[in-house]
């Protein structure tokens, strides 16, 4: 038997590798990481260290889990702290534990004397983030920071006041209403403003002697003016208990003009407050349609719990990914659940020493990636396999970058070390050279020796999964509204669109209301990787569930909301947010907007998939089309295929900014949705000529235009009359060809010409005319020009295109 790793000494003591690295850093032996191997005499000297610590921290070292104990101990001192007692005992104490107990400490006057409230506060904050206004306000607003004791004193006698830093998604409803009643309030004066306003003026000139209308009672100044930026005077008026005329007084003596329903920005609102004497406090909005206010959610510290990791498995085509992650589904999902089938819903939950690993179904980098792409970082832990008889090839150097880049820790899966050829040195060796060395050759790295077919040492795999999870300490809050992000969905066609969703934070319940990318809806179903109907699905569970409007995407990106009609009026603003956003960027290639690409110089060549019922057509259509070439325009034809367009020539056409021509095939009924998702041009076409001409007129129509001038008749003038209003109007005789109500206009006097314009009217006697033929009289006049004379010649125009 070989030398002791820390992680086996760990199991063994039931203690944290973590806390054994500690320790030992403590009595000075320096271990890399949890795979290193100890000496016996370090062993001992461990061992001796432990029973020190034991004794010294009394009956808590007895407690057999050892998060446990270090939260006991954390408790411990915390108490010890709020006793004075605590200095004489920390020399005795491991390095983190001094940290723990220095941060409590600093912590403990203002944490503790605050955290009742704060507990509170935070609780209900990461709970209802529908009730949205978070406590961002605490973190960037209050410009006055220093003036938190106040703030806490008064906040402190009304609990109305109490509430106030942290903005509920009512409010914040109520917010947004308001905005829309300010406007529209504001709309309406403007309609009716002058009568309103006088009707003001009339009113206080009259009554103010009197005393006002409605008497106010006095209300003192409030200690702290919370404000959000571009409130009205009326509004702050309000808020200050003062009448607004007031207010405008007020800032008419600091220099500023402004009218009751007028918005001040932030700054004049401070000066404001300067002059009452009071604080200011700026509320910030949140906007709930951006979701990464939720992700990005400070967590409630006193909530988090330790959470099953979630993994990707990636690496070269044919190195086992697939039979990796469906060994260890049959042999560990099934095991734990009798008669369980799995269910393929995109991830799955294996069990092992009783510890929860969620593994995501899809393997390989380009799944990850889009995840990631798209905003979504769900992976923990990276599964690099590599199978032992090929060695590293060129998607796994890819996939250790993928993950590299992402920064997750990564395990290799030495693969196929069953087959006869399997030489896994020289995969380790092969990997050094991308920065992964194992433990034994002064490395960190983790590599695991594995048959994915014989599902050989897939337990070593699994505990070390165990051993990283619980490194990084994954933890989540299962008690907030939850988050998290679309692993995979489909539409069905009997249960409408189906998404399987993993649980990032807080716990999803059935029923609840949700907002998934730009999908909402409510939570109708929820089914497990095991095929079970479930209430709830905890943080890193997969479930997949119904009820949804639309079909998200993968990657895409849920938060619940505690009331439905925040969901719906959250889902619909994305879902137009979208719209607007891919409008502003179609960057991809159509017969329609070709010209236009080429026109702003982003294309030289015009990107072509061909895709026909035989090998021979299809060849003959490239041939062709590559053949037309219009003003350097060329074409490229980057695939050509034999059967129907599949996604696969969407993804490509679409990362390419290609269009797809079918001749005698059509896109499948995925390639479809795809395209119109992606917005790539698909043309189908029977015959060989109509596919080169559409291709051909679409190229040349995309050249820049060429116009010429087309005179289309000519007109005397025989009579002027200038009418006020309307300014000369021309009274003429058409001489030759057509004069049209949309022409243009030269107007030429003794072979001069001296205006060239538009019409502005055209007519036949009283009435409008679109055109007046040779021969006709008809009266006319010129835009923005009157200087026209009796014998004048006006000749018409047109710009015509010139056809290539
Ligand atoms: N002898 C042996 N063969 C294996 C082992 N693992 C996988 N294979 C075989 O290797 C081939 C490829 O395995 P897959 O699991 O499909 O590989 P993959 O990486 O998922 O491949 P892609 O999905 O194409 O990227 C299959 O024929 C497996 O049966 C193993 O541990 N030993």
């Amino acid at each position: 038997m070989g030398k002791k790793r820390v992680y086996e000494f760990a199991k063994e003591n039931k203690m944290a590798s973590k806390d054994v690295l500690e320790k030992a850093k403590n009595v000075g032996i320096n271990y890399s990481s949890h795979m290193s191997s100890m000496e016996d005499k370090e062993v001992e000297q461990l061992k001796k260290a432990f029973s020190q610590k034991s004794k010294s921290a009394g009956s808590q070292m007895k407690s057999n889990n050892s998060k446990k104990t270090k939260q006991n101990n954390t408790t411990s001192i915390k108490k010890a702290n709020e006793n004075n007692t605590a200095s004489n005992k920390q020399a005795d104490r491991p390095k983190k534990e001094h940290q723990n107990n220095a941060q409590t400490n600093k912590n403990s006057n203002v944490k503790q004397a605050s955290q009742n409230k704060q507990t509170n506060k935070n609780n209900e904050k990461n709970s209802q983030h529908s009730k949205g206004q978070t406590n961002i306000n605490n973190k960037k607003a209050s410009s006055q920071t220093k003036n938190n004791q106040k703030k806490a004193t008064s906040s402190a006698s009304t609990g109305k006041a109490n509430e106030l830093p942290k903005r509920t998604t009512d409010e914040k409803q109520k917010q947004s209403f308001e905005n829309k009643r300010r406007r529209s309030s504001r709309q309406h004066r403007g309609i009716h403003g002058g009568p309103a306003g006088a009707r003001k003026r009339k009113g206080r000139k009259n009554q103010k002697p009197k005393g006002p209308v409605t008497p106010r009672k006095f209300k003192e100044l409030p200690e702290i003016l919370e404000f959000t930026d571009g409130m009205t005077i009326a509004e702050l008026a309000k808020k200050l208990h003062r009448e607004p005329a007031e207010i405008v007084k007020k800032l008419f003596m600091m220099g500023i003009m402004a009218t009751q329903n007028q918005s001040l920005d932030k700054e004049t609102i401070e000066l404001l407050a300067t002059e009452y004497g009071i604080e200011t406090e700026e509320k910030v909005q949140i906007d709930l349609t951006d979701f990464d206010t939720f992700f990005e959610q400070e967590p409630n510290e006193d909530n988090l719990v330790t959470r099953p990791a979630t993994v990707t498995i990636m690496g070269h085509v044919d190195h086992g990914k697939t039979t990796l992650l469906d060994s260890l589904r049959e042999t560990k999902v099934t095991e734990g659940e009798a008669g369980g089938i799995t269910q393929h819903i995109g991830a799955y939950q294996v069990t092992e020493n009783g510890k929860v690993i969620t593994f995501l179904d899809t393997p390989g980098h380009a799944a990850f990636t889009t995840m990631r792409a798209r905003g979504a970082d769900v992976t923990d832990i990276a599964i690099i396999v590599v199978a032992a008889d090929d060695g590293v090839m060129p998607q796994t150097v890819e996939a250790i970058n993928h993950a590299k880049a992402a920064e997750v820790p990564i395990i290799v899966a030495v693969n196929k070390v069953d087959k006869p050829g399997a030489n896994p040195d020289r995969v380790m060796q092969e990997l050094t050279e991308h920065g992964l060395i194992p433990e034994d050759w002064g490395g960190d790295t983790i590599f695991v020796q594995i048959s994915a077919l014989l599902n050989k040492n897939l337990e070593d795999l699994l505990e070390m999964i165990l051993l990283v999870a619980e490194v990084e300490e994954l933890k989540a809050d299962p008690k907030r509204l939850a988050i998290g992000t679309v692993i995979e969905a489909r539409l069905d066609k009997s249960q409408g669109s189906i998404a399987t969703l993993l649980v990032q934070e807080g716990t999803l319940h059935q029923g609840e209301p949700i907002v998934v990318g730009n999908t909402f809806g409510r939570v109708r179903t929820m089914t497990n990787d095991k095929g079970r109907r479930v209430q709830e699905a905890k943080p890193s569970t997969p479930v997949e569930i119904t009820g949804l409007n639309g079909t998200p995407q993968a990657g895409d990106r849920f938060v619940v909301f505690k009331d439905e009609k925040t969901a719906r009026q959250v889902g619909e603003a994305r879902a137009i947010d979208a719209t607007e956003a891919q409008r502003s960027v179609t960057n991809k290639v159509t017969l329609e907007n070709l010209f236009d690409s080429l026109e702003e110089g982003e294309l030289k060549s015009v990107n072509v998939i061909i895709k026909a019922d035989v090998q021979g057509s299809a060849e003959a259509l490239a041939a062709s089309l590559e053949k037309i070439e219009v003003e350097g325009v060329k074409i490229d034809i980057i695939h050509t295929g034999v059967g129907a367009i599949n996604e696969s020539d969407v993804t490509l056409a679409s990362a390419s900014s290609a269009i797809i021509i079918g001749f005698n095939v059509r896109p499948t009924v995925q390639a479809k949705e795809s395209a119109s998702r992606e917005e790539v041009d698909i043309r189908t076409h029977q015959v060989i000529y109509n596919a080169i001409d559409e291709i051909e007129a679409a190229m040349t129509g995309m050249l820049d235009p060429e116009y010429e001038e087309q005179v289309t008749g000519q007109v005397t003038v025989r009579e002027t009359y200038a009418v006020s209003k309307v300014g000369t109007i021309a009274g003429c005789f058409v001489t030759d060809g057509v004069i049209k109500r949309n022409s243009s206009i030269r107007l030429i006097r003794n072979g001069v010409v001296i205006h060239e314009g538009e019409l502005s009217s055209l007519k036949r006697f009283k009435d409008d005319a679109k055109e007046v033929r040779n021969g006709y009289e008809c009266g006319l006049t010129i835009e923005k020009y009157n200087d026209i004379e009796v014998d004048d010649v006006i000749e018409a125009f047109e710009m015509v295109e010139i056809k290539k």
